[in-house]
C-alpha cells in the first residue's frame, strides 16, 4: 500500500483526498497538510490521515512514502526540491512551478537524484476525448494537422485572478495537451485582447485568444475565456489536410420541455475531467512499484513553463514572442 502525504488541502487537494481514499487502488492517505490548519483537519476528517501545517515535516514523516503536492502553483518548487532530496515519489499538480526558471531548478534536481520520481497532473493527457483525437490523428487517415481551434472557459474566478492567470493556471493545460496531440513543439507565440467583458475585474483582461504556432507551422489558436458564465466548456478541433477532428463533448441527455430543447454543460473542472483525473493517479501508483513514470513528467513542466513564459510575455507586448529552451532536453527524459 502506497502510504501518500497531501500537501494543500483546498479544492483540488481534497478533490485528489477522497480519490485516494475511494477510489484508487493500493494508495491510503497518511497525511495532510495546509498552512491554515482548519483546511487540514477538514481534509483529516475524509481519510483520518495526521495533520501537519509545515510541509517539509510532512515530506520528512517516515510515514509517508510520496507526496501529492496540491498548493497554489508559487509554492510547488519547495515542497518539489525538498521531497526530491528525501527520495520521496511525487505527483505534483500543474503547473510544475510558476516560472521556467523555478522548473529548471527542479529537472535539474530530479536528474542529479538519478531516479524518476515526478508526474505532473496533466490529466488531459488521460481523458477519453483528447485520446480520441490523438489515435483519429496517428492514425495518418486524416493527413497532417494544419491548424487547431480550441476554447478554454470558465463560468467565473475570483477578484485573485489575473491576466498572467490565463495563462499559467488556466491555458496550460492546453499548452501541454496540444502539442502532444500533434506530436510538435512550439516556435512562437501571440495574444490579442478582445473587448473585456463586463464580468471581469482591473487586474484582468478577459477574455483573451492566445496564438501558438509549431515547429512544423501548425498554427493554434485558444480562447481563454474565464468569465463566460454559462458553464465549464472545453472544446479542441483539428483542421487536417484530409478532414476535420473534433474532440467530443461530455454526453448529457436532451430534455424536451416547454417547447425547448436543452441539455447539460458541466460547471467545473472537477466533473468534466473526473475519469481522467481518476486515471492519472492510478497510473501514478500503479507505476510507484516499478519506480517509474508513465505519465507527464518534470521536463514536460518544463517545455509548458517555456511557452507560458512567451505568453506572459506576449500578453504585454502584443507582439510575436519566440519560445526557445535554454537547456536541450537531458537524455533522463528521453
Ligand atoms: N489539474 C486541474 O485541472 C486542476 C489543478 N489545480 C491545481 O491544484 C493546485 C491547488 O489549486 P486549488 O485547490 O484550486 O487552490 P486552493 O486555493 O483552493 O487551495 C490551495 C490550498 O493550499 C494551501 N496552501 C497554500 N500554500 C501552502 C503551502 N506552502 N503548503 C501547504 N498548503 C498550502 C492553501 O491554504 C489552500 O488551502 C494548483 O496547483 C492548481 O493549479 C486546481 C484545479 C484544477
Ligand atoms: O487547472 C485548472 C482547471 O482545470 C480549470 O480548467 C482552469 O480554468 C483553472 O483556472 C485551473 O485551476
Amino acid at each position: 500500500m502506497l502510504r501518500v502525504g497531501v500537501i494543500g488541502c483546498g479544492g483540488m487537494g481534497k478533490d485528489h483526498i477522497k480519490r485516494l481514499t475511494n477510489k484508487i487502488q493500493g494508495a491510503e492517505v497518511t497525511a495532510v497538510s495546509d498552512v491554515f490548519e482548519e483546511s487540514a483537519k477538514q481534509a483529516a476528517a475524509i481519510c483520518g490521515a495526521k495533520v501537519y501545517t509545515d510541509a517539509n515535516e510532512l515530506i520528512n514523516d517516515p510515514d509517508v512514502d510520496a507526496v501529492f503536492i496540491v498548493s497554489p502553483g508559487f509554492a510547488h518548487v519547495e515542497s518539489l526540491l525538498t521531497a526530491i532530496k528525501a527520495g520521496k515519489r511525487i505527483f505534483c499538480e500543474k503547473p510544475l512551478c510558476t516560472t521556467a526558471e523555478d522548473c529548471l531548478k527542479v529537472v535539474e534536481a530530479e536528474v542529479a537524484s538519478g531516479k524518476h520520481l515526478i508526474q505532473l497532473g496533466f490529466m488531459r493527457r488521460y481523458d477519453k476525448g483528447y485520446m480520441q483525437v490523438k489515435e483519429a490523428l496517428t492514425s495518418g487517415e486524416y493527413g497532417e494537422p494544419l491548424i487547431l481551434h480550441c476554447t478554454h472557459r470558465n463560468p467565473e474566478v475570483g477578484t485573485n485572478y489575473t491576466t498572467p492567470m490565463a495563462v499559467h493556471d488556466t491555458a496550460i493545460h492546453e499548452i501541454d495537451v496540444l502539442h502532444w496531440l500533434v506530436d510538435d513543439e512550439y516556435e512562437s507565440a501571440q495574444v490579442i485582447m478582445p473587448k473585456v467583458t463586463k464580468y471581469s475585474h482591473s487586474e484582468l483582461k478577459d477574455p483573451q485568444i492566445m496564438l501558438l504556432r509549431t515547429k512544423k507551422g501548425v498554427c493554434i489558436d485558444v480562447e481563454v475565456f474565464v468569465n463566460c458564465k454559462f458553464g465549464y466548456d472545453i472544446n479542441c478541433e483539428v483542421v487536417c489536410e484530409d478532414g476535420a477532428i473534433k474532440m467530443p463533448s461530455p454526453i448529457y441527455p436532451s430534455i424536451r420541455k416547454n417547447a425547448a430543447v436543452s441539455t447539460t454543460i458541466d460547471t467545473d473542472c472537477f466533473v468534466r475531467f473526473k475519469d481522467a483525473y481518476d486515471t492519472e493517479v492510478q497510473d501514478w501508483v500503479d507505476a510507484a512499484a516499478e519506480g517509474a513514470i508513465n505519465g507527464p513528467t518534470a521536463w514536460d513542466g518544463y517545455l509548458a513553463a517555456i511557452t507560458a513564459d512567451a505568453l506572459v510575455k506576449a500578453q504585454e507586448t502584443g507582439a510575436v514572442e519566440k519560445i526557445n529552451a535554454a537547456v536541450e532536453k537531458p537524455e533522463f527524459y528521453k
